[in-house]
């Protein structure tokens, strides 16, 4: 029998439900905006893609589990989507005129008097309010916490502030509102409550800092990541991916399941460690202590960002909670395997004789340590350390991540399966990925978009307002803290057709690599402005070498009885129970001998070559924002 996995539903945009129409109307009295359901004026259930088969044939017990599995999560999505219709996330505003507007509408009185009034009452306002939610820690605790903001972006629309208690938050959907922030106006946001939460553990570094130290940083980091070392990375990947085929390879001999997303997030654990500092946690072999402690880190940092109080802000907790004095210890263990490195390579660098210029590479030691200590970088080990810290952290959960729901949605859609394995025949056969393979594999590239497009790592980006500001058409006010929305964005009904269909084909071959820049920040998997992703491309290939490799030797399926595939989050999305699939190896189609030619492809579906005209454009260039920090050419950037 196979396996089933939940179905989660959003009330959004096609068969009217009561709860819309309702909340239509609320806003129609108590805002001006435009939620993206009223725009379309119908409302309709969407399934958001964690549902259906896995790719096996469908049998009756699946098809009646399956529906009894659809009436639960209809059940669960109405009574959310009746909780916000009952007004439980609903702050009515005060005073006279509200009030009255609100009694006005128990009599029945036609809508028309009733928007005059509110045009009348906004008339003698000084400022617009931004739409208003407030809500119970209990609504987003039990879920991933942006399922819950989505549902509210379809009633509140592009912007609204969701309050709780004392705590109050704007959301973003909306892509100008998004560029504001991110682009034209980035120097009046930092990263606010992110900063404090991650301080523990990235101190300074790149992700957290603000001002003058993020400025000089990342000028001194982002050159590291030239075209060479990125080149010289794809044989790392490579040799890291062909180590999880063997462990593959033996799963598939042994006939046993394997967990996919430990085995992602060890896998780019090992690529990290090497890219960063040369060094190589051997995770998809050993378990090691340095690896308990980079996990126990990294799970303190994401549980950190999710809990409602900041209780290791009391001074003696981190003495006296067992979990913190682990952290404490693992901190430790991080931080003098990290010293020793930094050590081992001054050492290295003042003994070498290259000279430092622009596409500098050691070839015994490529890394991007070793790149900022021979360029001279001027720096404290502290900051140093901070530096890679953070970068071991945002490159390492972040790519395990994207892998993981590539290869669930790849178990969901056989057909998006085959045509990748005929691609990725086609273009490397046998042999490991090389950069000028980057460019021919369109179609894997335009899986990875896709994955990111309905599953951004992380799916919310997070600032502070240094200053007041416009947002939209509302004024804001200095120290909000801000949710941008990038699993809102990204699954903009009014956007995006299909929005909830993995569907890689809506990205032509042909086209640009999608990026926030050509597609007007409605997807930005990367971030956008100045901040965006200095790893970008780093990634991009990173998952693209990985996907390639895997595919061309085995087919994935989700394991029979493997638990449901739900969705938790950290800072990036995991899955509540792990992505347990059964690997088997491919057999290839028989080889049939040509008399005329000798037969150069054994297998593959030549039409996909000849479709593809020019570039995925796995382009060496650079953001118009590190272009104004002075940067050179740096492969850092998916920018066209
Ligand atoms: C698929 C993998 C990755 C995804 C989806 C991703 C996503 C992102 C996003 C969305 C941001 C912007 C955060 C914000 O604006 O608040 C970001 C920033 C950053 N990323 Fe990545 N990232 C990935 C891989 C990497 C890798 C491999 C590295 C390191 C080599 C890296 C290093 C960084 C750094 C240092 C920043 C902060 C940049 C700054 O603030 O100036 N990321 N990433």
């Amino acid at each position: 029998m196979a396996a089933n996995l939940p179905l989660l539903q959003l009330p959004s945009i096609s068969t009217p439900s009561l709860h819309s129409k309702l909340h239509s109307k609320r806003l129609n009295l108590t805002t001006t905006s435009t939620s993206p359901a009223k725009l379309k004026g119908t409302s309709r259930y969407s399934t958001i893609t964690c549902s259906s088969s896995n790719g096996r044939g469908p049998d009756s017990t699946d098809d009646s589990v399956k529906s009894v599995e659809r009436i639960l999560e209809e059940k669960k999505r109405a009574e959310l989507a009746a909780r916000i219709a009952s007004g439980e996330f609903t702050v009515e505003q005060s005073g006279f005129l509200p009030q009255l507007r609100n009694g006005l509408i128990k009599l029945g009185v036609p809508t028309e008097i009733l928007e005059f009034l509110s045009k009348w009452n906004n008339a003698g306002e000084e400022q617009l309010a931004i739409p208003l939610a407030k809500g119970a820690i209990s609504a987003i605790r039990s879920q991933a916490f942006f399922i819950p903001l989505y549902e509210l972006y379809l009633t509140y629309g592009g912007i609204f502030r969701l309050t709780f208690g004392p705590k109050s938050f704007l959301i973003v959907s909306d892509p100008s509102i998004a560029k504001r922030i991110l682009r034209e106006n980035s120097k009046a946001y930092s990263k606010g409550i992110l900063a404090e939460i991650l301080e523990f553990v990235m101190g300074k570094g790149l992700i957290p800092a603000d001002g003058e130290i993020w400025r000089v940083r990342r000028r001194a980091i982002v050159p590291a990541l030239h075209q060479k070392y990125v080149a010289a990375m794809i044989s790392l990947f490579g040799q890291a991916t062909d180590r999880l085929c063997e462990k593959l390879d033996a799963a598939a001999s042994d006939g046993e399941d394997v967990e996919m997303e430990s085995l992602f997030s060890r896998l780019t654990l090992d690529i990290i460690g090497k890219a960063l500092f040369n060094y190589d946690f051997d995770s998809l072999t050993n378990d090691t202590g340095i690896v308990e402690a980079v996990y126990t880190v990294l799970r303190e940092a994401e549980d950190r960002s999710v809990a409602p109080i900041p209780v290791w802000n009391i001074p003696i907790w981190k003495d006296i909670s067992p979990r913190q004095r682990k952290v404490t210890v693992a901190l430790k263990l991080i931080n003098d395997t990290l010293n020793n490195l930094i050590a081992i390579c001054k050492r290295m660098v003042e003994q070498e004789e290259l000279q430092f210029h622009e596409e500098y590479m050691n070839d015994q030691d490529p890394s991007i340590l070793h790149f900022l200590l021979a360029s001279g970088d001027d720096v404290s080990s502290k900051q140093l350390r901070d530096d890679l810290m953070t970068m071991l952290i945002a490159g390492h959960e972040t790519s395990a991540a994207v892998l993981t729901w590539t290869f669930y949605l790849l178990s969901k859609e056989p057909s998006v399966m085959s045509k990748l394995q005929n691609e990725v025949d086609s273009v490397i056969g046998d042999r490991f990925p090389t950069i000028d393979d980057m460019k021919k594999l369109k179609y894997t590239t335009r899986v990875i978009n896709e994955s990111l497009r309905l599953y951004p790592q992380p799916p919310v980006l997070i600032r502070r307002s240094l200053e007041d500001d416009v947002l939209g058409k509302y004024p804001i006010k200095k120290d909000e803290d801000i949710f941008i929305s990038l699993w809102n964005l990204h699954r903009c009904p009014n956007h995006w057709v299909d929005a909830e269909k993995f569907n890689p084909e809506r990205w032509p071959l042909d086209g640009p690599n999608p990026n926030e820049t050509n597609q007007n920040f409605s997807y930005l998997p990367f971030g956008g402005g100045p901040r965006k992703c200095i790893g970008d491309m780093f990634a991009l290939f990173e998952t693209v070498v990985a996907v390639a490799m895997l595919v061309r030797r085995f087919n994935f399926q989700i394991a029979l009885g493997a638990p449901p595939v739900e969705m938790t989050t950290g800072a990036t999305i995991h899955t509540t129970e792990g992505l347990k699939m059964t690997v088997t190896r491919r057999t290839k189609p028989p080889i049939i001998p040509k008399l005329e030619m000798p037969a150069l492809k054994v297998d593959g579906d030549s039409s996909i070559t000849k479709q593809q005209s020019p570039a995925v454009t796995a382009s060496v260039s650079i953001s118009q924002e590190d272009q104004q920090l002075g940067q050179k050419g740096q492969v850092s950037s998916a920018h066209s």
